[in-house]
């Protein structure tokens, strides 16, 4: 099974082959088999959209702050790159979740770094990466993850439900990511509450803040929505409050930071 399809951006579109080849050389290591036992040896999971939910219902910024060391648009991001000092800042700062990268080749993501952060705080933690196989998502739990990531601009609706559904049946919560208003009808067919709407075009990096404010009034009352990417200032956070948007998913911004918790406190002082 291949996820390609015609709406597959191109950068996109190398992660996602990429991904079937990692896929592959892990199944000869860990089979999935082996997945699903550890998978199921796992305690609880945190609660991810459950800590979103508190917040944004009441009306209160929930960040889902990202723990990120580089991206194919900007480059390195933070240098050195500790991630369990910057789960242990982000807490202390108020974020209501984390994001850790793991995907290696192009965000130099892994693993271990979201162990490691998972590890050095009691936070809710969604493994950012590109899901296109159950293998992936089995993995995720055996991992630790609580929350996994899946982005409508490479699976076509019928892998998003299957992916869904295996998530759900491991204790997994799901974020859906869109981008445009395609995307988001395929999104609404899932049952997940967490609609995330990422504001960074994947053909050409470039970021708008007016993509949230657009797809935002086509989502019901019943999703909690995520504005995410692009989120720089005080101002940013402001017209996104202003708008009723309270979910955020933040990460240049704070990378760039000295002190990532610090700058959190910052932005929604
Ligand atoms: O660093 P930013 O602009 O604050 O964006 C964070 C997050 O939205 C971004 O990293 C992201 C959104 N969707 C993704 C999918 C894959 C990798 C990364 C992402």
């Amino acid at each position: 099974m291949n996820t390609q399809n015609d709406k597959t951006p191109t950068i996109l579109r190398k992660i996602v082959d990429r991904k079937w080849q990692e896929i592959e050389q892990r199944q000869r290591t860990s089979s999935l088999a082996d997945l699903k036992a550890r998978a199921g040896d796992q305690p609880g999971t945190r609660g991810f959209a459950k800590a979103l939910r508190q917040r944004i219902e009441a009306s209160k910024p929930a960040v889902i702050a990202e723990i990120k060391k580089a991206s194919p648009s900007k480059g390195i991001l933070r240098d050195p790159f500790e991630p369990a000092q910057v789960a242990e800042s982000y807490e202390k700062g108020g974020a209501t979740c984390l994001s850790v990268l793991t995907d290696h080749d192009f965000f130099q993501g892994h693993e271990d770094f979201m162990v490691a952060a998972r590890n050095a705080c009691s936070l809710p933690v969604i493994r950012k990466d590109f899901m296109v196989s159950p293998y992936q998502i089995y993995e995720s739990r055996s991992i630790g993850a609580d929350c996994i990531l899946l982005i409508a601009a490479c699976l076509t609706r019928g892998q998003m439900q299957e992916l869904e559904g295996i998530a759900y049946e491991t204790g997994l919560d799901v974020l859906v990511e869109v981008h445009n208003s395609e995307e988001l009808d395929d999104a609404l067919t899932l049952s997940t509450p967490l609609v995330g709407i990422n504001n960074r075009d994947l053909h050409s990096f470039e970021v708008s803040l007016e993509t949230t404010f657009n797809l935002h009034q086509l989502i019901g009352p019943e999703r909690l929505v995520i504005t995410e990417s692009g989120i720089m200032t005080r101002t940013d956070v402001e017209t996104m409050t202003g708008r009723g948007i309270y979910g955020f998913l933040i990460g240049e911004s704070f990378m760039r930071a000295p002190d990532p918790g610090a700058k959190l406190q910052e932005l929604f002082a």
